[in-house]
């Protein structure tokens, strides 16, 4: 993908220019005045050489002086120029690492599922990086060096015009070979890019799952896959890093052989008498700082190489919309709503029907239990209500409401879920409880966590709501983790609850106990329970039977339990589990 010259303005406008004006033009008068020192530091110099002998030792002393102060100057605005970019840096990549993580968390489950954390992270932060030079400098630096070396080559044509000619055409050819080349290492430095996301996707899935590699004794093949990735970086890097070096090479031979003809060129005139000793050294000063900007210009566009693959991979992750189109009408629950899908299909891969024509109706306020086999789409039913996945055809409603009408962000407000996976934060346990929301009072999560039978923890917490939680959950068993996750439902005070394996990691004795904290909380609440025990049954109004995606029964759960015939029948008789099995 080409990032066009108007998207690099873009990016410069929105994290740079617009938010930080002032900075930049602090900046843009810092390294005009450093442009500026540069040019008359050896203008004094040169004119100090001219004085000696002609003139007093005091009028020697003050251009000394003089000479010292401008060198102490440059070096004074250098250190200020240098903090004032970074921080111009830091703003604008901090800027867009939080824009393109909202972007990333704004995206649908079909983009997470092909994107690992650890590659997502990289993009986020690795591929920024690459943009500090160019956000900070890159455009400021260029033009001041061009017009650096304009000025230079003016200044050099009024003191000597063959020399000035013979210099402007150098520098003119070694710019153009510079822009020539500028783009050669492009693709090179892509492949280190994607080589490292793949690295960091790598890392992450098997620093996750590191008590599984243990306990399989998977660890040495994992090392395997760490070298391999390891491997791929290297040699994508130094085949990049060798490019690099080829095509910078270049520029500073083409720099060499310009400068030794430029100083053959001053000899001669020295040598003829065409100039003096202190103009010489003038020229000599001058023609060096047309080499310096030079060189700083081929550092910005080899630079460059690395900001634009940064920025190719970071206007791509932007411009990935997302698939699932956020409705516009929101939705303020007072009381629970009823759900029902209308003639859903569904499939993940267009190849694999995962649900077919499921049409079931579930009224105010009621509790419905899905039953089926593994993989038969109990979750899927869940998935697709959050509206994290979109039917293929059919409609699901909430209330009277079709649910791609509705904000996404109103949706899940109002619907609670617990699943087997509890995800916990680095934060503490108040936050883990509310999810970072501040107006959810104390007294409230300390009723909660006491319903789900928690006290005894909490009073046992050395800093009780305060006290820090790990995302492993250090200190807390997995059915801890769950009840939880249950009181963070509790707390959202939501008008829909589902509860997918929600008791799953629980003892007998504890989901005994949790009976009452259950019944509060789905009293007068409509509920979709995934049912994995005969009890659970026991306990909705409704039963939904799936098998392959598709119905296989449904139904009112005590008209189902009287009818002889019903397959919920069967399974009570026989047992879910045996059935399910
Ligand atoms: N993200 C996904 N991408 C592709 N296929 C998926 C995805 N998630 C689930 N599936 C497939 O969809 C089908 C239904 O999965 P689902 O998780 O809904 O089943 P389930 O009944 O909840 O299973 P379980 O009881 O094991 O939780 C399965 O065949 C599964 O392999």
């Amino acid at each position: 993908m080409k990032v066009t010259a108007k998207r690099y303005w873009q990016f410069l406008r929105i994290y740079v220019i617009a938010p930080q004006w002032p900075r930049v033009l602090l900046l843009a008068v810092l390294l005009i005045c450093l442009i500026s020192l540069r040019i008359l530091n050896p203008l004094v110099l040169g004119a100090f050489i001219n004085m000696v002998g002609h003139t007093s030792l005091r009028t020697l002393m003050n251009q000394g002086i003089l000479f010292l102060c401008i060198a102490f100057a440059q070096q004074i605005v250098g250190l200020i120029e240098a903090y004032v970019a970074e921080n111009t840096a830091w703003i604008a990549t901090n800027k867009l690492r939080s824009a393109l993580t909202y972007h990333c968390l704004n995206l649908d489950f079909t983009f997470h599922h092909q994107h690992t954390p650890g590659e997502l992270i990289e993009r986020i932060d690795g591929d920024v990086n690459m943009l500090r030079n160019f956000f900070s400098r890159f455009v400021v630096s260029l033009l001041g060096n061009i017009l650096l070396v304009c000025g230079v080559l003016l200044y050099l044509l009024t003191i000597d015009w063959r020399l000035g000619l013979f210099l402007t055409i150098c520098t003119i050819g070694v710019l153009y070979a510079l822009m020539r080349v500028r783009n050669i290492g492009v693709p090179f430095w892509r492949n280190v890019r994607q080589a490292t996301s793949d690295f960091f996707g790598f890392l992450e899935e098997h620093l996750v799952g590191t008590e599984e590699l243990k306990a399989n004794g998977a660890v040495s093949y994992a090392l395997q896959r760490f070298y391999f990735y390891a491997r791929t970086i290297r040699r994508a890097t130094w085949r990049a890093e060798a490019i690099t070096t080829v095509t910078n090479s270049t520029s500073r031979f083409l720099f060499v052989i310009s400068t030794g003809l430029s100083f053959a060129m001053i000899l001669y005139l020295f040598s003829h008498h065409l100039i003096d000793v202190g103009t010489a050294y003038i020229i000599y000063r001058l023609t060096d700082m047309v080499i310096r900007p030079k060189e700083e210009i081929n550092r910005q566009l080899l630079d460059f190489q690395q900001a634009t693959v940064g920025l190719e991979r970071i206007v791509l992750l932007l411009d990935r919309s997302n698939t699932i189109a956020d409705g516009d009408m929101p939705l303020h629950l007072s009381t629970a709503p009823s759900l029902a899908f209308e003639h859903v299909n569904f499939s993940y891969a267009e190849t694999v029907p995962v649900l077919q024509d499921v049409t079931f109706q579930l009224p105010a306020g009621k509790a419905l239990g899905i039953v089926g086999r593994t993989g038969s789409g109990k979750t899927t039913v869940t998935r697709l209500l959050f509206r994290l996945y979109v039917p293929i055809s059919g409609t699901i409603r909430i209330g009277d409401h079709d649910l791609r009408t509705i904000k996404q962000a109103d949706i899940c407000q109002a619907i609670g879920l617990v699943t087997q996976e509890v995800q916990l934060f680095h934060a503490t346990v108040r936050d883990n409880l509310t999810l970072f929301n501040p107006t959810i009072p104390d007294q409230h999560l300390i009723q909660a966590i006491t319903e789900v039978g928690l006290g005894p923890w909490l009073l046992s917490l050395p800093q009780g709501l305060d006290t820090l939680l790990t995302p492993q959950g250090d200190g807390l068993s997995a059915g801890e983790a769950q009840l939880l996750a249950l009181v963070r439902v509790f707390v959202k005070n939501v008008q829909v609850v589902i509860l997918d394996e929600a008791s799953s990691r629980l003892d007998p004795a504890t989901e005994h106990s949790l009976d009452q904290a259950f019944a509060h909380l789905l009293a007068g609440r409509t509920t979709i329970v995934i049912a994995h025990h005969l009890k659970t049954l026991e306990q909705v109004d409704f039963v939904l039977i799936l098998e392959k995606g598709m119905i296989r029964e449904f139904g009112a759960r005590e008209t189902l339990a009287k009818e002889p015939t019903s397959y919920f029948n069967s399974l009570r008789r026989t047992g879910l589990e045996e059935v399910l099995a």
